[in-house]
């Protein structure tokens, strides 16, 4: 297993001055019921604070007002307004579906209605509900699309949708199932493991428990879509693997400093911390 070190933060890149905000990444986030809109907006926040250059968020209405109070640069549709969801996920370059999504019937249907529109050429990151909702519908197993699929499980997440045990989630147990999703594989935890097709597995050696608060993986979300949107072009592997270096080195940072740090702060350190990269 590889350890990911802080060379990877090449990836960030200094801003071509003739460019503009659709040179950046287009990314839609999908979740969010009332009772866990914060984790929609904080994926939909970590995304503009990591530099995307259009945000839409497909939420329950009643986070309407608090998405446009928290973050005014991100779109809004309504997570069940299929005809609305489908025309902004037609422009995406990365989709987020999952966070704070819930598992009734309505979150069912709004994920088969994802899976259903995405393209080959997008970047499909699936959390939260959205892979407990996969664990659970053999529906939703058989319309798993062909794009560029990252699960970003927590270990939990992980065993329901690989059946795998916590205890018996080692390296190869893991690889022989993320090589039958043929996708990739983000296994969250005190220091994650990526599991990409055809790719050595990488472990972050960085990040620690005063990242232990909630809403902490549906920042990440944000940050990864972000950076699929700028980045990926160059290589998404070592794209996807900065967004996580990032996540995790901003925590180390500012817990230097304090006894945790909330996903908030993460998502207000992001801007500084990029532009240190591109010094
Ligand atoms: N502010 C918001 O709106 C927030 C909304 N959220 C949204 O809520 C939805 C449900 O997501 P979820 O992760 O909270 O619940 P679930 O999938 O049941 O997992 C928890 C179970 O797994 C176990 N567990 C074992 N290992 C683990 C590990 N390494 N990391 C974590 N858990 C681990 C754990 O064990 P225990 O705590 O009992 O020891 C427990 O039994 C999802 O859509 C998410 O986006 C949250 O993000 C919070 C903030
Ligand atoms: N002790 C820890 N050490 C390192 N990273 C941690 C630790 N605790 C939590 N994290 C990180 O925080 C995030 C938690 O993700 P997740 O459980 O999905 O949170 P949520 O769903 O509440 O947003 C992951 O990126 C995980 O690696
Ligand atoms: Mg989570």
């Amino acid at each position: 297993m590889k350890n990911l070190t802080k060379e990877i933060l090449t990836v960030i890149k200094k801003r071509p001055a003739n460019s503009h905000k659709g040179n950046y990444g287009r990314v839609v986030t999908v979740g969010g019921t009332q009772q866990y809109g914060g984790a929609i907006l904080m994926s939909t926040s970590a995304a503009v604070h990591a530099g995307a250059g259009l945000v839409t968020c497909a939420t329950a209405p009643e986070n309407l007002t608090a998405l446009h109070s928290l973050v005014p640069e991100a779109m809004f549709v309504d997570f069940t307004d299929e005809k609305t969801v489908n025309s902004v996920l037609l422009g995406a370059n990365a989709i987020v579906v999952g966070p704070g999504l819930g598992t009734d019937k309505t979150s069912l249907s709004i994920v088969k209605n994802v899976f259903a529109n995405v393209k080959p050429e997008q970047y499909l990151i699936i959390d939260g509900s959205a892979i407990t909702l996969l664990s659970q519908e053999n529906s939703l197993q058989e319309a798993l699309p062909n794009a560029h699929i990252i699960f970003t499980p927590h270990e939990m997440e992980w065993q329901r949708l690989s059946g795998i045990k916590i205890a018996k989630q080692t390296e190869e147990n893991n690889r022989q199932i993320q090589e039958k999703l043929n996708a990739t594989v983000v296994l969250k935890k005190h220091h994650t493991e990526i599991y990409a097709p055809g790719a050595e597995t990488v472990h972050l050696p960085i990040g620690g428990p005063y990242m232990s608060t909630g809403g902490m993986g549906d920042t990440l979300t944000g940050i990864i879509a972000g950076f699929m949107g700028q980045f990926a072009n160059q290589d998404p592997q070592k794209a996807l693997a900065a967004a996580l270096y990032t996540h995790s080195a901003i925590a180390d940072e500012l817990a230097e400093n304090s006894y945790v740090v909330l996903p908030t702060d993460i998502i207000g350190q992001l801007q500084e911390f990029m532009k240190k990269q591109v010094r």
